[in-house]
């Protein structure tokens, strides 16, 4: 039975939801790995939703250390069909200014060293990602924020995400050509997570918290850590309160998303030639297209 519908997944500066209640602990293996961290299960809004510190809540893990798939697989073996990240993002444009939201609805890949399949090992699918967020749930997310008219906070709703390896920021040069590439935002981690939510049939998107202007700007030092957690401090309290109003709405009026069939039409393998040993490790995405 499904334990929660909804899932978090809180980056960097976001370790906890401090609005959760009756909460559990739960410590998940996969066939990929522990995830980053214990996924909490509690109560918001009288909504059952699972929340995991993408970085760990002592925030001990790299971008590219990520266990990417195993967070995902353990968010879907708790039912999750809705999945909202929050993360810190720089910006890549002016009018896009540190303390914003940004709740892009595009990702480059800049990644060199990350995982972002369940498939391979004897079976092939390919899902489709030319909308790579389900833009269903990225509009009750802009509703969420709209509505609290939070002060001094501009949503932009809309935009592209660059995903870049890290850990290391961007030069100039690179901050220059992603500009140059009209991107919105800047970060390490949605890419892979994105489309491992996408293969595992889960609605994702993204709630991008501007903590800087990279290292473009003339008028603004460039990006350094200590600026990241200042300003995300800041907005961790509103990004709460958005996450808290879109499961809200959510559990009222979950949408529909074509996320929830990506599989459908995306297995290449036939289902009778694939191994036991693989059909059993990802039985859980699979199970529903295996009965048939
Ligand atoms: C601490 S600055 C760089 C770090 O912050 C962002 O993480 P997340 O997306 O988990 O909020 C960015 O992607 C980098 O991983
Ligand atoms: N400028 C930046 N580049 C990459 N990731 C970030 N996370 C927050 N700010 C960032």
């Amino acid at each position: 039975m499904a334990q929660a519908k909804i899932g978090i997944i809180g980056g960097s500066g976001l370790y906890k939801m401090e609005a959760l209640k009756d909460v559990e602990e739960l410590h998940i293996e996969t066939p990929f790995g522990p995830p980053s961290d214990a996924l909490i299960l509690g109560s918001l809004e009288g909504t059952r939703v699972a929340f995991l510190a993408r970085h760990g809540r002592n925030h001990h893990l790299l971008p590219s250390e990520l266990p990417f798939r195993a967070n995902i697989y353990a968010m879907k073996s708790l039912g999750v069909e809705y999945l909202i990240s929050a993360s810190a993002v720089g910006s890549l444009k002016a009018e896009v200014k540190p303390l914003d939201m940004v709740v892009p609805d595009q990702f480059i890949d800049r990644t060199k060293n990350r995982i972002s399949t369940f498939f391979g090992d004897g079976i092939v699918a390919h899902i489709a990602f030319g909308d790579p967020v389900c833009l269903r749930l990225a509009q009750v997310l802009a509703d969420g924020v709209n509505s609290l008219n939070l002060p001094d906070v501009t949503l932009h709703q809309g935009g592209t995400y660059v995903c870049m390896e890290g850990p290391a920021f961007s030069t100039k040069a690179e901050s220059h050509l992603y500009r140059s590439w009209d991107a919105t935002v800047i970060g390490m981690t949605n890419l892979p997570e994105a489309k491992l939510a996408r293969e595992a049939e889960i609605a994702y998107a993204t709630l991008a918290l501007v903590t800087d202007y990279d290292c473009w700007h003339s008028d603004h030092d460039s990006v350094t850590v200590d600026m990241v957690i200042a300003n995300l401090q800041r907005n961790a309290v509103n990004a709460q309160r958005v996450i808290q109003e879109t499961v809200r709405r959510l559990s009222e009026n979950p949408p529909t998303s074509d996320a929830h069939s990506a599989l459908k039409y995306a297995i290449l393998t036939p289902l009778d030639k694939i191994s036991e040993a693989a059909k059993s490790k990802l039985d859980l995405l699979l199970c529903k297209y295996l009965a048939k």
